[in-house]
């Protein structure tokens, strides 16, 4: 994480409560805010999380004044406060008031202050395991919540960026591209991404007004295409009249390439720098080494930037570690925020594999969840093609599995210790399973044999390397990229019914590891 001055949140917010306190806070007040966390500090904007919905709403009514006036004298500055639920704070509460030490908890139920008006606890949403007077008070300058999104975060409302008059957006030119999967809402919160998670939050609420850039780094299947995609959504949602585009940086250099080679340079510009306020940028590495493109895409940073736009770009590498970049690409990567993820502690993991099974509808016990989160710890996505396999075995056997049968279906998927499986290797010793030769399965055969080998094939090869889908369509004969996506979607479902699939993929699998280790 990069900022001015390092602020010690714990203790912030310790001293924070502390004044308050003194201030005459009432119990039932600081219950709530004795469950809360502060996650990060954002330009003016102070992230809390807090463990349930409920306590949420009770921070954003009255009492989330008097924490902004609070943190604004132990900050030095003017803050506004964001709340976020955080589903994974609710264990150590559970803790708490399993053990009876919860200071505020325990009071809140005799002792709370009359003057705040106070109700019978409210546990409709399964919530608080102690008392707690539910009374709550949605804050009367609630940013109103337009359609179906909901992110746990709300700040006053504020005009974004002067902007709010800007065109609508034509359908023609402008199209996000996002996958509805990757919203905040599907994003799993724990140590590895809080901070990253609260950025995206804090930029998604107030495009070009927070830090500008923003930049998201950490190794391959940790999150950050999920939350350039989250924001966009949220972008989407709740500033409609702001034109959000999603790109790969693959993406980015064939399109600068073709708008070249077809001299179309103007439509180049008005699809990065005119028709777009936010630019979420993916995988910037893979812009190392083409010089040409890397000079167009500092003069487009340059112009969205200078106009306030907001820019938000991933890499595997820090900024500092993109030496093939001109310095000038690298300090502008640094001039805003720049924020890591880890790979996620077990508990994350098996929050994320918990999320998942109920969103996919997966009958999946939680002493399973917890052997196949056991299993894999660096890659989410390695870890949810985990948790597919095990599905996909359930679902053909017609009975849910148990530890041990997840622990036979696990041994073939588990990542080798070493070794680096290339996609090369992929087809090759697909084409040799299948019986037909690599330039088959890279070719344009449609036959049936052909096109299921070659689905697998760009399936275990989203699986097992760590390349992107318009890297993978280069790899398979320059195919576009969605046709990679279409085939792991493909795979993803036949794989759970019909058992030959299954059994190809299992065996190829485990052939390949052994061979690359
Ligand atoms: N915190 C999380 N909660 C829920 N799902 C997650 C989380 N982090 C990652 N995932 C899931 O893991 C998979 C891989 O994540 P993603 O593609 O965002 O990784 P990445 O860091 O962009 O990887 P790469 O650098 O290879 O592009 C996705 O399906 C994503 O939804």
């Amino acid at each position: 994480m990069t900022t001015d001055e390092p602020v010690d949140y714990e203790r912030t917010w310790h001293a924070a409560l502390a004044e308050m306190s003194k201030h005459g806070i009432g119990s039932r007040d600081r219950a709530f805010l004795n469950l809360t966390r502060f996650v990060g500090l954002i330009g003016e904007n102070v992230l809390l999380s807090v463990p349930f919905e409920q306590t949420k709403r009770m921070l954003e009514g009255p009492l989330r004044e008097q924490v902004a006036e609070t943190l604004s004298n132990q900050l030095g500055q003017q803050v506004r406060v964001a709340i976020s639920v955080d589903e994974s704070l609710q264990a150590a509460v559970q803790e708490l008031d399993g053990a009876g030490t919860d200071e505020g908890a325990s009071q809140t139920g005799s002792d709370a202050n009359p003057d705040t008006n106070a109700q019978e606890p409210d546990h409709s949403d399964g919530t608080l395991g102690f008392s707690v007077p539910g009374g709550s008070q949605i804050a009367a300058e609630q940013v109103p919540r337009p359609r179906s999104a909901h992110p746990d975060v709300v700040l006053p409302p504020r005009s974004v960026g002067g902007r709010t008059d800007a065109p609508q957006p034509s359908d023609e030119e402008y199209s996000p591209r996002l996958n509805p999967k990757y919203t905040f809402d599907t994003f799993v919160i724990g140590d590895s991404n809080r901070f990253a998670h609260a950025a995206a939050i804090a930029i998604a609420e107030e495009p070009g007004q927070a830090y500008n850039p923003l930049f998201i780094h950490g190794d391959s299947g940790l999150g950050k295409t999920h939350l350039l995609h989250a924001i966009g959504h949220y972008v989407h949602d709740y500033h409609p009249k702001l034109r959000v585009r999603y790109v790969s940086s693959e993406e980015f250099t064939n399109d600068f390439v073709n708008s070249i080679r077809d001299d179309r340079a103007a439509t180049f510009q008005r699809r990065y720098r005119d028709n777009v306020d936010v630019l979420l940028i993916d995988d910037i590495q893979f812009l190392q080494g083409k010089e040409q493109t890397q000079e167009e895409f500092f003069h487009t940073f340059n112009a969205l930037h200078s106009s306030g736009k907001q820019i938000v770009l991933t890499s595997d590498q820090p900024p500092e570690k993109l030496t093939t970049f001109a310095d000038r690409m690298r300090s502008r990567f640094k001039s805003g925020l720049t924020t890591d993820v880890h790979p996620p502690e077990l508990e994350t993991r098996i929050a994320i594999l918990r999320k998942k099974a109920n969103a996919e509808r997966m009958d999946i016990g939680d002493d399973v969840l917890e052997l196949v989160a056991s299993k894999i710890s660096t890659n989410i996505r390695e870890l949810e093609g985990a948790l597919i396999r095990v599905a996909a075995y359930a679902s053909l056997q017609k009975e849910p599995v148990d530890r041990a049968k997840a622990a036979f279906v696990l041994k073939d998927v588990v990542p080798s210790e070493t070794g680096q499986i290339t996609v090369h290797q992929i087809i090759a010793e697909t084409a040799v399973y299948f019986g037909v030769t690599v330039d088959d399965i890279k070719g344009t055969s449609r036959s049936r044999n052909l096109v299921t080998a070659r689905q697998i094939a760009m399936y275990l090869s989203r699986e097992l390397t760590e390349h992107s889908f318009p890297q993978l369509g280069q790899h398979f004969g320059g195919r576009d990229h969605t046709t990679v996506m279409h085939a792991e979607k493909k795979i993803r479902q036949l794989i759970g019914e019909r058992q030959p699939i299954y059994d190809q993929i299992t065996e190829l699998t485990t052939q390949i590891r052994r061979r690359s280790s």
